[in-house]
């Protein structure tokens, strides 16, 4: 009796399905990775493309927001009983400072049990001895508050730090009807220039009320501003959101990045094998293998999610990445030299209306004005704890994502 051949699909088959072929080893990589490993350990992680949202989303977001009302309220309970003899130094300004800080605030009407303002300043107070002998930093508040009502943090702060406002001839140009977004830009010119006349310092970082610093604040600022970079820089952004973060986003420099991490990790796996391979792989240094390797580095990494991978270079201020300026959001900024007058005269020249904000028009000034150029730096260097915004509608119970 002969044997009937095999139909030429089964040969096929049989070929590659064999656990020797590196087609059935790539899939099976593939599969365990992205179906099996990841999801089982990246779930929970907000900014991982495997968080379960409909899961963990509203109890994650209670957390945060219980967690800050809690800091606000400490921080409340420390500045009124602290004495103005324990934070005097924060009054004392010396001119010319090689930083200053101007945190810029309005009342919060929606988010008042919060007290952004005071954590902000609490935090900062503990940090700004964190550059040996000498303050790292002289801090200011700017109370811009112009309407009946007080802000009743910045008047917490009062004696603790110096906290500037307008006159009320100036208050006075600010009372005419404007557009919330054009309001807040002239705010923010406002304390950029009120900063520069107070003390004529070296360079200017401007926070937002809600821009929590974190403990390398200053350390990583002082080596920001002694790399050459940052004489040429109009502005370096010190945050950009978490969500925006990703690789999938059309940021030029992060698609060089993300092959560069592709490449690298796939060369280095593929000249460890010989000395490490526990399942037998048959994969070598061959142009296909380098190729399967690199996508397949650039997937998890993006799967992954790419704030976690930046959150690695928090081991040293050297790390951190320097990158052309993304457009979202001015929490924090850091304007070398007396760039903040040049950002205060072409702010002032723009008029602001819903999307398109001072983050927007500040952008567009980097990328048309000749010979200006911008920042950004990663990972952030403050946590936006602002749940409630003060210039957008709010929803009652604000989420993370
Ligand atoms: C985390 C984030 O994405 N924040 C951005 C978002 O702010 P948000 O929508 O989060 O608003 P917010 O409440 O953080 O206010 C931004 C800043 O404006 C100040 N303020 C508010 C009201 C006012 O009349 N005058 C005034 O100066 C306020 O004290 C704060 O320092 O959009 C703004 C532009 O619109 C900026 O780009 C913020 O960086």
């Amino acid at each position: 009796m002969t044997n009937s051949p095999m139909p030429r699909w089964k040969v096929f088959l049989s070929q590659y399905l064999r656990w020797s072929s590196t087609v059935t080893q790539a899939f099976a990589l593939s599969i365990i990775t992205f179906c099996v490993i990841f999801p089982l350990c990246c779930h929970r992680l907000l900014y991982s493309y495997y968080f379960i949202k409909s899961m963990y989303l509203d109890s994650m977001s209670e957390v945060v927001l219980r967690e800050s009302l809690d800091r606000g309220q400490e921080a409340l309970h420390f500045w009124q009983s602290s004495s103005t003899a324990a934070t005097s130094r924060f009054n004392n300004f010396t001119q010319h400072p090689e930083l200053l800080v101007t945190v810029v605030t309005a009342r919060r009407k929606e988010a008042r049990d919060y007290h952004y303002l005071l954590q902000v300043m609490l935090q900062l107070s503990n940090i700004v001895g964190s550059c040996g002998e000498q303050k790292c930093a002289e801090v200011l508040v700017c109370d811009v508050e112009s309407g009946p009502q007080e802000n009743q943090d910045a008047k917490v702060l009062e004696s603790h730090f110096r906290v500037v406002r307008r006159s009320p001839q100036e208050q006075q140009s600010i009372q005419e009807r404007i557009n919330t977004f054009e309001k807040e830009k002239r705010d923010y010119v406002f304390c950029l220039r009120r900063g520069w006349e107070l003390v004529k310092p070296k360079n200017i970082v401007v926070l937002e009320d809600d821009a929590l610093p974190r403990n390398d604040f200053f350390i990583v600022i002082k080596d920001l501003l002694s790399r050459r970079f940052a004489l040429h820089t109009l502005y370096i952004k010190l945050y950009h959101p978490e969500r925006l973060q990703r690789y999938w986003n059309p940021e030029p420099y992060r698609i060089l990045e993300w092959v560069g991490l592709g490449l690298v990790g796939a060369t280095a796996l593929l000249l460890s094998f010989p000395y490490w391979n526990p399942c037998s792989f048959s994969f070598t240094l061959s142009a296909t293998h380098l190729l399967f390797f690199t996508l397949y580095f650039m997937t998890a990494a993006e799967l992954l999610g790419r704030h976690y991978l930046l959150e690695v270079r928090r081991i040293s201020p050297q790390l951190y990445a320097v990158s052309p300026a993304t457009e979202c959001c001015t929490p924090a900024m850091l304007f070398p030299g007396n760039a903040s007058l040049r950002v205060a005269e072409y702010l002032d020249s723009s008029f602001c209306y819903k999307g398109h904000a001072k983050d927007i028009v500040l952008y567009q000034m980097a990328r048309t004005v000749p010979g200006q150029r911008s920042h950004s730096v990663e990972p952030n260097l403050i946590s936006h704890i602002g749940a409630y915004s003060s210039v957008r509608a709010n929803p009652s119970r604000p989420k993370l994502l």
